[in-house]
């Protein structure tokens, strides 16, 4: 069966059936399998972001090099026991999940961009990333389930 908080629907369009995830209001093609996985994330925007805006900032300046600077200081806080991802992620996340802690809830493959799933995915649970970078811009993860 699907994992929970996940729905089969039919597109009318096309007659195919499609999957709907409750918790995040996001829909895709592939069933999702139980393969799923957990994760809190800080992310730090840049001029070359695919959206360099964010709940903090309504235009980012900073450059790629300097978000880099940043996540690297910010990594070596977490890895040192000074803070935790989630209590940085908070004030700090350029992304709307900083409302939560900066927890992205279960996903699976297919859903978050490449370089973010294949980085979450080879983590171990409790285990903190190296910079990721995506079109989004620049992340620390920490998975969580
Ligand atoms: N839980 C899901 N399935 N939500 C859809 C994820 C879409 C996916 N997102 C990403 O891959 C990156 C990595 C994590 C966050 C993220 C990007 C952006 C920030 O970057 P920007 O789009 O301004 O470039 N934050 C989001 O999407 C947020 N809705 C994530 C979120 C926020 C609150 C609660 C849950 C999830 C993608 N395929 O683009």
């Amino acid at each position: 069966g699907l994992p929970s908080g996940w729905e089969e629907r039919m597109s009318k369009s096309t007659g195919k059936p499609y999957y709907f995830n409750r918790a995040t209001k996001t829909s895709q093609w592939e069933m999702p399998t139980d393969d799923q996985v957990r994760a809190s994330h800080l992310l730090v925007k840049h001029t070359e972001s695919r959206r360099p805006s964010s709940w903090k900032q309504d235009t980012i300046t900073r450059s790629k090099d300097e978000a880099l600077e940043i996540i690297k200081g910010y990594r070596g806080r977490i890895a040192s026991g000074d803070i935790t991802l989630q209590e940085l992620a908070s004030t700090e996340s350029d992304c709307s999940s900083a409302k939560s802690e900066g927890d992205l809830g279960f996903f699976g493959p297919g859903q978050m961009q490449k370089p973010f799933e294949q980085a979450t995915f080879a983590l171990k649970i409790g285990e903190l990333s190296e910079p990721v970078f995506t079109d989004s811009g620049i992340h620390l993860i920490l998975r969580t389930g």
